[in-house]
């Protein structure tokens, strides 16, 4: 089943937008800053009505008969998201499972603990949130969407505040979760990232699409050239590629990849 848009429009942030994602892969939404992904991304999640156009789920108008329902099939993890009350991570992460209340409360606790050991927080688990460092807290974040077990799992800039261990440990999650059958659709600001470990992507920039498609033909020298400005090139083989970015002086480059 697929999650797309439509000639989506939202006024100065999208225009005539349309994209389709597929279960079972993980796509990457790269862009500039103010490119319209975070806007893309929470209309992908019904969080945000478009002035025209339509989100489509499955070939049909998405909706839903109740939040619950939404947050049974999208996952969404914001980019700069609040915790509104200072309880512990534990506490946080079983919030996740409230789209499945009524579920067995066997399978809602192996939900969690499985969210709270896939972001490695057993050590974490009963501290308040606001004792957290900002990279245990997105981690702690991310094990509540990840708790809910979404059909979908849409996140902002997921890896932002992660270090290179968790971050990799992150997307190797991802991974599994599209195997699992899920659509997994990620904003990245990481082209390297995305080149590795996405199979879809879809660039946008001032609020239009550019390019989509696989990695290497969405993240092409001369797409990047023209929409980030920046003399790039790849390095390395195809799933270890690392982005060299010329200087403006003859002087060095620099490169980083993360590979599993
Ligand atoms: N609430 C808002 N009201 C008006 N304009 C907004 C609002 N939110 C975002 N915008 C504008 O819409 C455009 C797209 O914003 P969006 O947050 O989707 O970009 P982005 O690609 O996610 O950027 P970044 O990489 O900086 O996070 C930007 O020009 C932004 O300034």
């Amino acid at each position: 089943m697929s999650l797309g848009v439509e000639s989506l429009s939202v006024a100065g942030r999208l225009g005539d937008v349309s994209i389709l994602c597929r279960r079972g892969l993980v796509t990457a939404i790269c862009g500039p800053n103010g490119a319209g992904k975070s806007t893309l991304l929470s209309c992908l999640a019904d969080l945000q009505a478009p002035d025209a156009g339509r989100i489509v789920l499955g070939g049909r108008v998405m909706t839903f008969t109740s939040a619950r329902e939404r947050a049974q099939w999208i996952g969404y993890l914001p980019q700069s998201p609040e915790i509104a009350w200072d309880i512990s991570v534990e506490v946080l992460v079983s919030l996740g499972r409230l789209p499945w209340a009524e579920a067995p409360a066997g399978e809602n606790a192996v939900a969690i603990e499985d969210a709270i050991r896939d972001m490695d927080l057993e050590a974490l688990r009963h501290r308040p949130v606001s004792s957290l460092s900002g990279g245990e807290r997105a981690r702690a974040l991310m094990a509540r969407v990840l708790a809910t077990q979404p059909g979908w799992l849409l996140a902002d800039e997921p890896l932002a505040s992660l270090d290179l261990g968790h971050a990799a440990a992150l997307m190797r999650r991802f991974r599994q979760q599209a195997q699992k059958g899920r659509g997994v659709v990620l904003v990245l600001h990481d082209l390297a990232t995305a080149m590795n470990h996405a199979d879809y992507v879809v660039v946008l920039d001032r609020g239009a699409l550019v390019v989509e498609g696989p990695p290497e033909v969405a993240l092409a020298r001369d797409i990047i050239s023209s929409v980030w400005k920046c003399r790039a090139q790849w390095l390395g083989d195809p799933g270890e590629r690392a982005l060299s970015i010329a200087p403006p002086s003859p002087v060095t480059g620099s490169a980083l990849r993360i590979v599993d």
